[in-house]
């Protein structure tokens, strides 16, 4: 099980929360913990194996004394896959790896469906295999209905995040205020430099000589939701926006999968616009 939370920062947070482990005999595997001085807040993250028996309900609803008693905000879950939806336009190369991964279990999650705004055949060489897909168009007046549809398949699925693996529509202001703190985006710049849309060709006309990509929680303000990963790679006059496009694809690829282990790992917690991530 995995145990997440913050807390404004004071003395016996660790005390109080390994003496509850110890008291029901759990084994602590990991703990990572971070005091933030600037706005007086703790963060911690253990993962613990409860003995034969007892229900997560039960830790749960003894933990929650511990939890007001200090004024936590808390998660404790099972480590069983999460329900994740997939949303893409065109470009299909994280869709792609996001697939694979979860295919060789490197990414604890079950997908509920495959959403593009473009039709099947116009979304590149994935194998979906037997994965639900829905293409939801997008036309300007119809936007609000579009995102209803959405809307409506992302709650009957039961999905609990919501992955943009290159889906070039920006969510309006009530969408991203739904699925805040549940849906990750991955832009192809390094943040935040060169926001919007055609990024590579923005790295290349100004002339940068590292390139990169961010993913990051959508908020309603365009690419300027809290960070969770990013990564860069180091390029050269001679590349040119087609070799920044190619080269950007890989680190892509590797931000947002981590991105999404990450979130589905309960290693991220936010704060203030910004995140603390407990990595591996
Ligand atoms: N509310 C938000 N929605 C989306 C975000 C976000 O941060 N907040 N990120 C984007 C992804 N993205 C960059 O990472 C991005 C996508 C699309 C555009 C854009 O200008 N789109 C045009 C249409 C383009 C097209 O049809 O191909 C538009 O929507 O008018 C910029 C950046 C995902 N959504």
């Amino acid at each position: 099980m995995i145990l997440a939370l913050s807390c404004p920062d004071r003395h016996g947070i660790v005390a109080a929360v390994s003496a509850f482990l110890f008291q029901r005999d759990c084994n602590i595997s990991d703990a990572q913990q971070f005091g933030d001085a600037a706005t007086e807040t703790f963060f911690m993250r253990v993962v613990f194996e409860p003995v034969e028996g007892d229900a997560p309900e039960a830790i749960r609803a003894a933990f929650a004394e511990v939890g007001d008693r200090f004024g936590m905000d808390w998660t404790l879950r099972g480590t069983e896959p999460r329900k994740v939806m997939i949303l893409t336009s065109k470009f299909d190369h994280c869709l792609a790896d996001l697939l694979y991964r979860w295919r060789i279990d490197e990414l604890p999650m079950d997908v509920t469906a495959i959403v593009s705004n473009h039709p099947r055949n116009q979304i590149g060489h994935v194998d979906l295999g037997a994965l639900p897909f829905h293409h939801l168009p997008v036309q300007a007046s119809e936007k609000a209905a579009q995102e209803a549809m959405l809307l409506k398949l992302i709650a009957e699925t039961g999905t609990e995040l919501v992955v943009l693996a290159r889906y070039m529509q920006i969510l309006s202001d009530d969408l991203a205020g739904q699925l805040a703190g549940r849906c990750i985006n991955i832009h192809h710049s390094f943040l935040p430099g060169f926001k919007g849309a055609k990024p590579y060709h923005q790295a290349h006309a100004r002339g940068v000589k590292v390139i990169g990509a961010t993913a990051h929680y959508v908020t309603a303000d365009l690419d300027e939701g809290p960070i969770i990963d990013q990564d860069v790679e180091r390029i050269s006059h001679r590349d040119t926006p087609e070799d920044l496009i190619r080269k950007g694809r890989d680190i892509e690829r590797r931000v947002l999968a981590r991105a999404v282990r990450y979130h589905l790992e309960d290693r991220v917690l936010m704060h203030h616009g910004k995140t603390v991530v407990f990595g591996d």
